[in-house]
């Protein structure tokens, strides 16, 4: 028997006004899959990924996670049942501490109860400490240990992506959704971020589903790779068909987009 998907979306769509921004969306990632979601400008990847996280409820469609439905769920509850994603545009607690936007992110799945933190009980110190040594190791793996008392908006912006991808684990996804993780970054930056994605699916036996311009990055790590153009899909499979199929080149005419992987 096959396995069911983790994630599976059934001809999901959303409309604003009169505009169908995604329709007909068909999508399935198995457990432990680096998947690459691409597109020209406008062709809906940022609106899947809302549709995806509960900020947008789809008007056509379903998406299950594990075999639950997740349509009408708000974003927090999309978190707890395992998914987190990172923003084109970072987001993050500027005013906060690099250490506290990670810890903020960890809370939503902590195990000591609101009574125990409201009584000050053991429980709490223990949950409390247990989380920030928890937060301190996410920080580590990026490699942002050192400036962990820094404020956010501090950090120069390759490091601000980072954090972004730390705190989006802290919440224990099993899906990580990361919305354009290389933009703005140089080469060696996006070469660097390449391996960290690599390496933190393997440690956090994770399943990846990202969105990138970089086609570079997207060739170089994703198995397989779904295209959507005018908020269609039309194409899906694996790099080197992706590559070479006629339908996406036609998408891209026209798009600064250098297909050299
Ligand atoms: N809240 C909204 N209200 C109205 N239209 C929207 C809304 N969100 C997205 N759209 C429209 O839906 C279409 C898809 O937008 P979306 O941002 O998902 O594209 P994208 O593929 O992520 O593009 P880019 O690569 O430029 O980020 C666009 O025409 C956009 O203007």
């Amino acid at each position: 028997m096959e396995k069911r998907p983790l994630l599976k979306v059934n001809q999901a769509g959303i409309s604003f006004g009169g505009l169908k921004a995604v329709s007909g969306f068909d999508l399935e990632i198995h457990q432990g899959e680096l998947v690459g979601l691409i597109g020209p400008n406008g062709a809906g990847k940022t609106t899947s990924f809302n549709l995806l996280t509960g900020v947008y409820v789809p008007t056509e469609g379903d998406i299950f996670l594990e075999g639950v439905r997740l349509n009408g769920l708000p974003p927090y509850q999309v978190t707890r049942k395992g998914i987190s994603r990172t923003f084109q545009n970072i987001r993050l607690f500027n005013d906060l501490s690099v250490l506290d936007n990670v810890k903020v992110a960890n809370h939503s799945r902590a195990k000591h109860s609101m009574l125990s933190s409201i009584l000050r009980l053991p429980s709490h110190f223990n949950g409390e400490k247990e989380m920030e040594d928890k937060s301190i190791e996410l920080l580590r793996i990026f490699q942002l240990e050192h400036v962990k008392d820094e404020l956010a908006k501090n950090l120069p912006y390759g490091q601000q992506r980072r954090l972004e991808i730390a705190r989006a684990l802290a919440a224990g996804p099993k899906l990580l959704l990361l919305d354009e993780p290389a933009a703005g970054m140089n080469p060696q930056e996006t070469h660097d971020l390449m391996e960290l994605i690599r390496f933190i699916r393997e440690k956090f036996d994770l399943t990846i589903l990202l969105i990138e311009h970089d086609m570079n990055l997207v060739m170089g790590i994703c198995e397989r790779i779904y295209v959507l153009d005018h908020g269609q899909l039309i194409a899906e499979g694996l790099p080197e068909e992706i590559r070479s199929n006629p339908k996406v080149i036609e998408a891209y005419l026209g798009e600064e987009v250098s297909s050299d992987a």
